[in-house]
């Protein structure tokens, strides 16, 4: 299967259609092409990371714990100080981020994530987040809990100044993903294409 067929969905098909199909062309890939994916896609995060923070001075960075074949950036960040994972604590709350350090212990959250086994809560100002599948402007397709949808609308309600960059596999590119009025747009996103939208100049953050 090369990279054009994989990004047939069927005519008119629904989110959840959708969803089942990019997370099953995930599932398909063989160890190598996913690592050969997952390193393009890191190298262009570190290079658009290194880029970015050295006009800003961005502290806390929220990434997640890799599951079901999502890509793992943890490495771009391998040396930074201040990282954060998310934990979700309840189906309709707005995830909360806690600090983590390699080796941290950790316990799973309400999905059976791990997560830091901590009490202290921080708010990324560079927040990654895993997409399924996602569209030309920057929308996305997670798992279809709604809890970025939801992370980032309470954020910005609150005056949140902080970037959310997309990482994602570029075969799960999908012209218009038909957003609802819930759904948060990314301010970047990054697959193994490279950097495939970048508002961040756009953004005062
Ligand atoms: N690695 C990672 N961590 C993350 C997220 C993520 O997308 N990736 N999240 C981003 O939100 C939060 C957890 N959200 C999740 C939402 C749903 C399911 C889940 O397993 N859903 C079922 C289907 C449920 C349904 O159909 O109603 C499944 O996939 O089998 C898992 C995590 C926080 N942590
Ligand atoms: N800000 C919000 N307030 C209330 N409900 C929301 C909000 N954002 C999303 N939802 C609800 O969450 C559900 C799932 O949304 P969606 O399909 O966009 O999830 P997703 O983006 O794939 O999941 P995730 O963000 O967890 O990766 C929808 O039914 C939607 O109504």
């Amino acid at each position: 299967m090369n990279d054009e067929t994989r990004t047939i969905v069927p005519d008119g098909a629904d989110r959840a259609t959708i969803r089942r199909h990019f997370l099953r062309l995930r599932r398909e890939l063989s160890r190598e092409d996913w690592q050969a994916k997952n390193a393009a896609l890191c190298a262009h995060l570190a290079q658009w990371w290194t880029q970015w923070g050295a006009r800003r001075t961005p502290r806390w960075v929220g990434l997640y714990w890799p599951m079901k074949g999502e890509p793992d950036v943890r490495p771009v960040f391998a040396a930074w100080r201040w990282r954060a994972l998310p934990a979700a604590v309840a189906p309709h709350a707005p995830l909360v981020f806690r600090p983590w350090q390699d080796g941290a212990p950790m316990i799973d959250d309400c999905y059976g994530i791990p997560t830091p086994e901590c009490a202290e809560t921080v708010c990324p100002e560079v927040l990654i987040v895993p997409l399924v599948a996602f569209d030309r402007r920057g929308y996305r397709l997670g798992y279809g809990g709604g809890f970025y949808d939801r992370t980032l609308a309470a954020w910005r309600a609150e005056g949140w100044q902080g970037i959310a960059v997309g990482v994602g596999f570029a075969f799960a590119a999908l012209p218009d993903l038909h957003p609802e009025a819930h759904d948060v747009a990314m301010d970047v996103v990054v697959s193994d294409a490279g950097v495939v939208l970048d508002r961040s100049e756009g953004v005062r953050r």
